[in-house]
């Protein structure tokens, strides 16, 4: 039986963000996950997830300056400092609000940037960040993120970054398959969890392509959530889409699953 996380970056946002948890607790969700905690001290998130008995699942590395164009620091050559300190500062967080998982952005390669030279730093920051993570059983997964979402991100498919997950070689490293974008990019998509069975960590959704609940477009969700439970995958999906409507309207085709 797949396991959901309402993603609070993207869902109950009728709701102001620590509204939300309360929100995600009272529509059935056990688990949330979000983008980014560091605008909040961890105690105050912690205590919105403790009064709603809730679970973090999973919250990324800081994103950096967004009005830059940034979309995460890891990845990026000179910035190896910042990098390492919120690859820390996302240690803190996880162990005060108990989540055992960390999506460690890469970022964006510029036009005319050397490639390789990217990936090198990523590979760098990512190791340093899982030896520093696994004494506390805190796993890492990296994201391939479409064109549509983030042009130029240092990866778009699947299988580069299990190419990337491969020559990190760290057992707290695998990737974060979310079907939204694998769908643009790789399709294919049975053959994808098959091929990558064993090697992800994290799944999100969201249909295609209009990134709404998981009932409506191109994609058959509900096929692949018993693909996942065949395949014998016992971690987290989450739900990183935008309601059509309301969240709560949206929430039929979850009912089955809460
Ligand atoms: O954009 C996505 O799909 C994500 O999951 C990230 O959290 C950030 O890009
Ligand atoms: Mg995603």
């Amino acid at each position: 039986m797949p396991k959901f996380a309402a993603n609070l970056t993207t869902m109950f946002t009728e709701y102001p963000f620590l509204e939300r948890f309360k929100a995600a607790a009272q529509a059935g969700f056990r688990a949330v996950e979000f983008l980014s905690p560091f605008e909040y001290p961890a105690s105050v998130l912690k205590q919105e997830l403790d009064n709603h008995g809730l679970q973090l699942v999973l919250f990324n590395t800081t994103v950096g300056n967004t009005a830059k164009g940034e979309w995460g620091l890891n990845a990026l050559p000179g910035r190896e400092s910042d990098a390492r300190a919120n690859i820390d500062l996302a240690l803190e967080y996880a162990l005060a609000l108990n989540c055992q998982t960390i999506h460690v952005m890469a970022g964006v390669v510029p036009e005319g940037q050397q490639q390789y030279l990217y990936e090198q730093v990523q590979v760098d920051n990512v190791r340093y960040a899982a030896d520093k993570y696994a004494p506390h059983n805190i796993s890492i997964v990296l994201e391939a993120l479409s064109d549509v979402v983030k042009p130029n991100y240092l990866y778009a498919s699947q299988y580069h970054t299990l190419k990337l997950v491969k020559r990190i070689n760290r057992p707290n490293v695998s990737v974060q398959i979310d079907l939204f974008h694998a769908q643009i990019v790789d399709g294919n998509l049975t053959h994808l969890l098959q091929n990558l069975n064993g090697h992800f960590g994290h799944i999100q959704v969201a249909s295609v392509p209009d990134r709404h609940e998981p009932d409506d477009g191109e994609v058959n969700f509900t096929y692949l959530f018993n693909l996942l439970d065949q395949l014998g995958y016992s971690g987290w999906i989450g739900c990183e889409y935008i309601p059509k409507n309301t969240t709560k309207a949206g929430l039929n085709w979850i009912k089955p699953y809460l």
